[in-house]
């Protein structure tokens, strides 16, 4: 049974600063979550408590019924890895990979130790190397490994992937995917690169100013707006009653994003009018969301 996390109108506040606002929602599995929304808007915070890193203002997480913060028990269901440095412990200074994975070993009921192998040779680690000599992205790629092998029935990853070039971000999603089909258990992926993750999405949580926004199934977010293609001015008429989010021209072909699901009877006028409609982008439609929340 893959885990429930029930968080109840969660508050945070950082002495004047409130980061979380009222968050009431229930992220479960099997699935991967994407958590988005723009800089300061409380992914962080939100993480930090689920995993009970930090404890709420108000408000409660539970998982499976049990609070997190200073729970041991549920604590070791969930593994959060957060932006580079985690992996780093500074007051070890001579701390070396291998010693980071041994411990993730010892701590990690579901640790796998072939795999985190694998994955060491994947993202080209050298076990020796000491964990304060590596690069940002070597250091994003020692907390992927982590988070990966640890196989936590709640697994979540905070901008994991800071520093690290395109082929490595590439392959910590190939990872993640084929591994959570093989143990699926609930994910959670914060990033701002949505464009990037969104293949992995099966949900996405909005969040805007420590509020949620939405949480939506991805498939169904997606479906809230479509990309329309074709002659400029068959474009044109077809959107002209629409929310346009952006256009692009090529010549005399148009292609526009719009806002706003797409009925049989707008598909059949596209398709007569010679036009291509596919699906949208989830960024266009989370840069759409939360603008609007702003206004
Ligand atoms: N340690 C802290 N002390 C004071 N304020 C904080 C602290 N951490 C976060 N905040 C504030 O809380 C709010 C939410 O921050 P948080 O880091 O959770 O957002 P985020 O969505 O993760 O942002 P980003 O996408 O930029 O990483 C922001 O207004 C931020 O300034």
């Amino acid at each position: 049974m893959t885990p429930t996390i029930t968080i109840s109108d969660l508050h945070l506040s950082y002495g004047r600063t409130t980061a979380l606002d009222g968050i009431t929602l229930t992220v479960n599995g099997p699935r991967i979550h994407g958590l988005v929304g723009r800089n300061g808007s409380g992914k962080t915070s939100l993480l930090s408590v689920i995993a009970g890193f930090r404890q709420a203002s108000a408000g409660s997480v539970e998982l499976d019924g049990q609070p997190v913060f200073e729970n041991a028990t549920a604590l070791r269901r969930l593994c959060l890895i957060r932006g580079s440095g985690d992996s780093v412990d500074h007051d070890w200074p001579t701390n070396r990979v291998r010693h980071a994975l041994r411990l993730a070993a010892d701590l990690r009921p579901n640790w796998d130790d072939d795999y985190a192998q694998a994955l060491v040779d994947r993202f080209q680690l050298d076990p020796r190397q000491r964990l304060t000599e590596l690069s940002t992205g070597q250091r994003s790629a020692v907390g992927v490994v982590l988070g990966l092998a640890a196989r936590a029935p709640v697994t979540i990853f905070d901008e994991s992937y800071l520093g690290m070039d395109a082929p490595s971000r590439y392959a910590f999603y190939d990872e993640l995917l084929t591994d959570y089909m093989e143990h699926p258990r609930t994910v959670i992926v914060s990033s701002h690169l949505v464009d990037e993750v969104s293949r992995l999405l099966e949900s996405v949580i909005l969040l805007d100013h420590g509020r949620l926004l939405l949480h939506e199934d991805a498939e169904a977010l997606r479906g809230r707006g479509a990309a329309i293609t074709g002659e400029h001015g068959a474009v044109a008429e077809f959107v002209a009653d629409r929310t346009v989010l952006r256009q692009q021209h090529l010549g005399r072909t148009t292609s526009a994003v719009v806002y706003g699901e797409l009925g049989p009877t707008d598909r059949d006028r596209a398709a007569a009018a010679g036009l291509d409609v596919d699906a949208v982008p989830l960024q266009d439609l989370f840069v759409h969301l939360t603008a609007g929340a702003d206004q």
